[in-house]
């Protein structure tokens, strides 16, 4: 199998990756991992000694990518480009994953509050001719969220399964005043770096014919 097929697999559990991976036109199958990766837990968990939050996120992209890959053969599914992804939140060099209940997502968006944080998402890619990852950065700027904006928006049930404990793409947006960066790249997938990615192993991302003669 080649990637000129142009379909690849996303190892994510992720509705939003999916989505965003579809919003580009991607042809893929997505790849359900049995097992997580071991990951940050919570802010208050450090990653390896003397690990940046840009590499820990790399890291465990690729680790995802790389154990979507080994599940191919033990699945006899086609050995087609695995992509997976990571998202982290860091503030003040504390790395905010997901929350583990809503004492724990409160914490965060109060940390949030009135700062400027970063979201940095790992995008990896395991294929044949070996693995490539990419990095975003971006900037996010809340602006002040009172303790009731911050119950009322614990209410939405946004706050689950999302690093730093809320949503750009949903109820969130009114608490962020300014974003640097990639918006995809927040959201989960960055969409520039990943069909950078794509096209450098040879999957097209524009496959309509069109008529320029
Ligand atoms: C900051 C932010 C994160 N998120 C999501 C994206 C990711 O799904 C999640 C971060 O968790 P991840 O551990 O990166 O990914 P995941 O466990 O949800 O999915 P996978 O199976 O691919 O490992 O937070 C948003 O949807 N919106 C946001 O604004």
């Amino acid at each position: 199998m080649t990637p000129t097929e142009n379909r690849i697999y996303l190892a994510s559990r992720s509705p939003r990756r999916r989505d965003l991976l579809k919003q580009i036109g991607v042809n893929f199958g997505t790849l359900l991992l049995r097992e997580a990766v071991p990951r940050v837990a919570d802010m208050d968990e450090a990653s390896l000694p003397d690990e940046a939050p840009p590499d820990y996120a790399q890291r465990i992209a690729q680790g995802k990518a790389e154990i979507g890959r080994a599940r191919l053969a033990e699945r006899r599914l086609p050995d087609l480009p695995v992509l997976a992804a990571d998202t982290i939140v860091v503030l003040g060099g504390r790395i905010f994953g997901k929350p583990e209940n809503s004492e724990h997502a409160k914490e965060m968006l109060r940390a949030l509050s009135g700062e400027t944080h970063q979201v940095f998402t790992a995008v990896a890619m395991s294929a044949q001719n070996g693995m490539r990852v990419s990095l975003s950065r971006s900037s996010v700027r809340f602006r002040n969220i009172s303790e009731q904006e911050i119950c009322n928006y614990l209410a939405y049930g946004e706050s689950q399964d999302k690093a730093g404990a809320y949503a750009i793409q949903g109820m969130a947006a009114v608490f962020i005043a300014e974003i640097s960066g990639s918006y995809s790249g927040v959201m989960g997938l960055p969409l520039f770096e990943t069909a950078q990615m794509l096209e450098e192993s040879g999957i097209k991302i524009f496959h309509r014919p069109c008529n320029n003669s």
